[in-house]
């Protein structure tokens, strides 16, 4: 299918969406200097053929403007002619929905993912035990226990990419670029906030009880 057979009303749909999320999380302070970057996936999926709207690059996502956002296709070549550029890290977004088949990915830099992945590069996963809110992830064993990987940062973005798949688990929607920040993904974009959101909880959670444990 091309992306010209996709019906103007969902992609008018997917772009509103795609606005209200990202008013969204800029109130809650998640694009520091400029951080940070988003997409949703619109039309039939194929590991091989996909299209999705990403962030312009190097915006400031704290404001709404109508040249906020571009559709590009699964090798991140732009749908439509546009003066716009996409996310510097739209390689990450391609290679993430090649492998999950996600609905929306959403990728952004706080302290606390930040200092989490630093905390536990060594062993390239944050452990987290038996907090509630692992449920988030629509995971319901009794005191479960999850890794969140750990890729290495580049300043070459596509290099990050081949760290991606050796470290995906099916079981958990996200991972943390090293000092650099998180990636998360959901069926869609509602999805991929409460993941997000959980992510950010349970970073923080996983900081304060290191420390917690050290000052005893
Ligand atoms: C301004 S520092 C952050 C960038 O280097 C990058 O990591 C980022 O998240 C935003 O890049 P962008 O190209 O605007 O999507
Ligand atoms: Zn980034």
């Amino acid at each position: 299918m091309s992306f010209s057979h996709i019906a103007l009303e969902e992609k008018q749909r997917i772009l509103s969406e795609f606005s209200a999320v990202k008013a969204d999380f800029a109130s809650r302070h998640w694009f520091p200097g400029t951080s940070g970057n988003l997409s949703m996936r619109i039309g039939p999926f194929e590991p091989n053929e996909f299209f999705f709207a990403v962030t312009a690059s190097g915006k400031d996502k704290t404001k709404s403007t109508p040249e906020d956002f571009l559709f590009v296709d699964q090798d991140g070549k732009p749908c439509e002619t546009t003066a716009l550029k996409p996310s510097a890290e739209t390689s990450l977004h391609r290679e993430i929905y090649r492998l999950t088949g996600a609905g929306a990915i959403f990728h952004i830099h706080s302290v606390f993912n930040n200092l989490v992945s630093e905390l536990y590069w060594e062993r390239r996963a944050v452990p987290i035990e038996g907090v509630e809110l692992i449920k988030a992830f629509n995971i319901w064993d009794e005191d479960a226990v999850i890794d969140v990987p750990i890729v290495p940062n580049y300043a070459d973005v596509p290099k990050i990419v081949p760290e991606i798949e050796p470290v995906l688990n099916a079981r958990v929607p996200g991972l943390l670029i090293r000092k650099h920040g998180v990636c998360v993904w959901g069926k869609d974009a509602s999805e991929a906030k409460k993941h997000l959101e959980a992510f950010e909880f349970l970073f923080e959670y996983a900081y304060r009880w290191q420390l917690l444990k050290q000052s005893r």
